[in-house]
């Protein structure tokens, strides 16, 4: 994972532990409850998805910097690591989305 993320995620369990929901953007996401940090991962997927079907550049990236932000601060909510992310994608490592799709049952 590239180590910005990880430093991040080690802010955001920092602000989880001793954060004042006063003075920390990320410690009053966190104290408002898993459901309004969900609700921001989505409100900043639809913007990142908007900002791709325009085709702007800039937004693209700022849109999904906030998406990634956000979806670490859900990560450490609900407890699940990116070293949990990266040892998932490695078990997933050179099996084609289109071998696994075809691979299912249903
Ligand atoms: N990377 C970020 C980051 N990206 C986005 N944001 C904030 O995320 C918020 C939500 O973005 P929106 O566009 O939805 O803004 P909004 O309209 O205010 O949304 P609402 O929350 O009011 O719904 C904004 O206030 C942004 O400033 C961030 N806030 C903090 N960080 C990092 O987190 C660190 C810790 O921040 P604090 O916890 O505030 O100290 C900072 O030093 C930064 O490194």
């Amino acid at each position: 994972m590239p180590p910005m993320l990880e430093q991040l995620e080690n802010l955001i369990r920092e602000r989880q532990e001793a954060g004042d929901p006063d003075a920390s953007y990320v410690a009053r996401l966190l104290h408002n409850g898993r459901e309004k940090v969900a609700q921001k991962v989505g409100e900043e997927a639809v913007e990142t998805v908007i900002a791709a079907m325009q085709d702007d550049q800039q937004a693209i990236i700022a849109e999904s910097a906030d998406l990634l932000f956000h979806l670490l601060i859900l990560l450490v909510e609900t407890g699940v690591s990116l070293a949990d992310i990266e040892q998932e994608l490695a078990r997933r490592e050179g099996v084609s989305g289109l071998t696994e799709k075809a691979s299912r049952k249903d």
